[in-house]
């Protein structure tokens, strides 16, 4: 449950947020939203029109874009549509992804564009399209949502994780390329958490969400609420006015590695 945030951080901007529908995108959202921002949400209609209900529970605008970030064309002509309708856009969160465990060697050459163009693609575009607004303006944020096994690995996850690692690096690029000109560019890297696509990708069965569990020292998942509150620490002009370029990890610090912290005796 996301209460209305006493900071009241996001009064009278707007963020645009892909996968808004669902999960931590959701979330992030609807957080935005109790720190009284007015928000924008993209793909699927119904799961969105939801999505807007819970925004405007906290007496701010919401409004949904169908729109599959594969398509610059139409993520462009989307986001400059909110551009037009508000005059301005202080936050841009890539949050949409697509992803399945997949061996390496049996993986399509389709299955890894599928993934690396929701991820890698639609990011820049998402990216490019806002960013564009906030030089003009010489303000924004921008968060990109990515995972550890971007720069640790892990069995599987090829296709995501080399596209998690793409826009790690496009991350840190535009940091110093924008820095100058008021655009933060920063990602958020959450652990295992409980969401509608996730834990049917990727943990389907119980041997997988402990082995997965596994490899969280903290031994628990996380949820969509804890992401988006630092998600919105983020996001916030003034709390994260220097943090540019940089990765905030909210992942019971799995991104130490592999080690296995399934023996409780190691624990103690
Ligand atoms: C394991 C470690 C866990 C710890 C960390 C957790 C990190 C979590 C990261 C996350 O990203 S969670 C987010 C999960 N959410 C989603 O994935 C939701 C959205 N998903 C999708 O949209 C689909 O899964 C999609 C496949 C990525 C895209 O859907 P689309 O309808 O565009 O594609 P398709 O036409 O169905 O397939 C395209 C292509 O991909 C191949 N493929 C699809 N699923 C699989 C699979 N399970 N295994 C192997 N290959 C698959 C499919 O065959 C197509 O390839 P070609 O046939 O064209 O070669
Ligand atoms: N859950 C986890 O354990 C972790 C998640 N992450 C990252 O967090 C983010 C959110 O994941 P999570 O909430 O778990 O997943 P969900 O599956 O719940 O949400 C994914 C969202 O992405 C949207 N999406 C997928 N493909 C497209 C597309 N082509 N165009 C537009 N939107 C699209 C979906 O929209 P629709 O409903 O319309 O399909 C959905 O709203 C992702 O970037 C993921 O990689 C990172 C680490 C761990």
């Amino acid at each position: 449950m996301i209460e209305k945030s006493p900071l009241a951080e996001f009064t009278d901007q707007v963020a645009v947020v892909t996968g808004g529908g669902s999960g931590i995108g959701r979330a992030i959202a609807v957080r935005y939203a109790a720190g009284g921002g007015n928000v924008v949400v993209g793909r699927r209609a119904e799961p969105l029109e939801e999505t807007a209900r819970m925004i405007e529970d906290f007496g701010v605008s919401a409004a949904v874009v169908t729109c599959d970030v594969r398509d610059a064309d139409a993520l462009t002509a989307a986001i400059d549509g909110v551009a037009a309708e508000h005059g301005r856009i202080d936050a841009m969160v890539n949050n949409a992804a697509g992803n399945f465990v997949c061996p390496a060697e049996n993986l399509s050459p389709g299955g890894w564009r599928a993934v690396v163009d929701i991820v890698l693609n639609g990011t820049f575009y998402g990216t490019r399209a806002a960013g564009r607004h906030m030089l003009e303006a010489g303000r924004g944020a921008i968060l990109n949502v990515i995972a550890s096994y971007a720069w640790h690995g892990h069995p599987g996850t090829v296709h995501s994780a080399a596209a998690k690692g793409g826009v790690l690096a496009m991350t840190r690029t535009l940091a110093s390329e924008w820095g100058g000109r008021g655009v933060r560019v920063n990602c958020i890297s959450p652990g295992p958490t409980e969401t509608e696509g996730a834990g049917a990708a990727l943990w389907p069965t119980e041997e997988d969400r402990r082995r997965v569990l596994g490899s969280v020292p903290a031994n628990r998942f996380t949820t969509p609420e804890e992401v988006a509150e630092s998600a919105a620490f983020l996001l916030d002009p003034r709390r994260a006015a220097y943090i540019t370029g940089d990765v905030l990890s909210v992942d019971g610090g799995q991104w130490l590695g592999k080690v296995i912290y399934s023996d409780s005796s190691a624990r103690a």
